[in-house]
């Protein structure tokens, strides 16, 4: 089975081919700066341990530009992996926000695309383009079965205490106002690989996903207990441009004394803050190069990231009564060194030392970077949302189909 994963974000589309049961995919691709000038395009086909990478500089207005540029290089002649779109018989699209409707990987009908729809709000970063990705699939791939796998779904098990807010009881049963969470596929697929490296399948763990869009969970057993994303992708962490944790005084007091509306709020709270609020910079490599410069307002921005960090790492040992390991991936995760070092700085309490020559070592496998005489573990482990989505959607044709 042919299947083709899109992850479609707000100005990017990563996509992996597999044909599972092989983990490795058959190719895999980036599609940066859609709708900007100059639009990259790095697509990878995988051959046993060679990797041919194409990459191509273009203008690319829209969503559908970048996925047909994808399929052209998917059946390209000379180093396409499949002749025709025919070829694909499932594509599994990420949709970040579920809501109340969906506590599972689904079919995509047109009634599943409405509900998708009805969400653009709460998700207006991700909802809409992830719509958009299966809107241009459907043209390209008619024939193919259309799957959604939700960031909400893993963070079903969430206890009532910490899924629901302290508002009036009716606006969680006649409005669905509650914490969802996020990062779901990320957080059970590190979960899982921790879990299976620890050899410990009840182990309690903390996942740390820092991507541009940063969460955490608290996973004992492989269910997650809590999540600092709540009712949409805006509360917990410091982000690349979202704001985290925030009074909501801070909302009125913009609205009634600054004279803002509810748009420029949205727009102020998930485009404008976070690190690019605090530094004019959302990509952590510049922030990272900006410190090195000496940059003070990068410095402090980098500390205030890695304390609200702690902050939860801490209210997170808690909520698991013990810890076995902390897990960092995506992004930032993965690859930055300083930010590991600073969030573990004085969580000896916990049993949790760094080593600081592991720590550095750089690479794409999970990796411990604990001391010997670390009582719990520090994991680096390399996130796959895409993997995880193809197993998923494979899961669920394959019990539909079953006799
Ligand atoms: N070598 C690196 N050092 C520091 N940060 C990095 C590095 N490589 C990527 N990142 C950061 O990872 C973030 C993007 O992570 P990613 O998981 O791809 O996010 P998303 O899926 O939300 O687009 C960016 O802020 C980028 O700067
Ligand atoms: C939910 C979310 O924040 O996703 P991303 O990190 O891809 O922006
Ligand atoms: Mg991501």
């Amino acid at each position: 089975m042919n299947i083709f994963v899109i992850n479609s974000g707000s100005s990017s589309i990563k996509y992996q081919l597999f044909r599972l049961p092989t983990e490795q995919p058959i190719c895999s691709g980036l599609i940066e700066r859609i709708g900007l000038e100059n639009s990259l395009v790095t697509h990878k086909v995988f051959a046993g341990e060679q990797e041919h990478v194409v990459q191509r500089t273009l203008d690319l207005p829209d969503h559908e530009a970048g996925l047909r540029e994808a399929v052209g290089l998917l059946t390209n002649r000379e180093i396409g992996v499949i002749r025709k779109p025919e070829e694909i018989e499932v594509v599994g699209h990420r949709v970040v926000h579920g809501g109340e409707h969906f506590a599972a990987t689904t079919v995509i009908t047109p009634q599943v695309k409405e509900e998708i729809k009805k969400l653009f709000p709460l998700a207006p970063l991700h909802n809409p383009a992830n719509y958009m990705g299966i809107e241009v699939a459907e043209k390209i791939f008619p024939q193919a079965q259309l799957v959604a796998v939700f960031d909400t779904a893993f963070h079903q098990t969430l206890p009532e205490p910490a899924f629901r807010y302290a508002l009036p009881t009716t606006l969680y049963t006649d409005y669905g106002i509650r914490v969802y969470g996020f990062h779901g596929t990320s957080h059970k697929y590190v979960a899982e690989q921790a879990a299976e490296y620890l050899q410990k399948p009840d182990a309690k763990l903390i996942t740390i996903h820092l991507g541009n869009g940063c969460s955490m969970a608290a996973v004992a057993g492989g269910r997650s207990l809590d999540t600092s994303m709540g009712f949409g992708p805006l509360s917990g962490l410091v982000m690349g441009t979202r704001s985290g944790d925030l009074d909501p005084s801070v909302i009125f007091h913009l609205i009634t004394q600054l004279g803002y509306d509810a748009d420029q709020v949205s727009t102020l709270l998930n485009k404008r803050s976070g690190m690019l609020g605090l530094t004019g910079l959302s990509d952590m490599r510049d922030i990272s190069q900006a410190i090195a410069q000496g940059d003070e307002r990068a410095n402090l921005a980098y500390d205030l990231y890695s304390y609200r960090i702690r902050k939860y790492i801490g209210a997170y040992a808690a909520v698991l009564n013990g810890l076995d390991a902390i897990v960092f991936t995506a992004g930032v995760g993965e690859n930055d060194s300083l930010l590991r070092h600073r969030v573990c700085q004085n969580l000896d309490f916990l049993g949790l030392h760094l080593d600081e020559a592991k720590n550095q070592v750089r690479s794409k496998q999970t990796r411990e970077i604990n001391t010997v005489d670390s009582r719990a573990k520090i994991l680096v482990i390399p996130t796959n949302e895409e993997l995880e989505i193809a197993k998923q959607c494979q899961a669920l044709l394959s019990s539909t189909t079953a006799p």
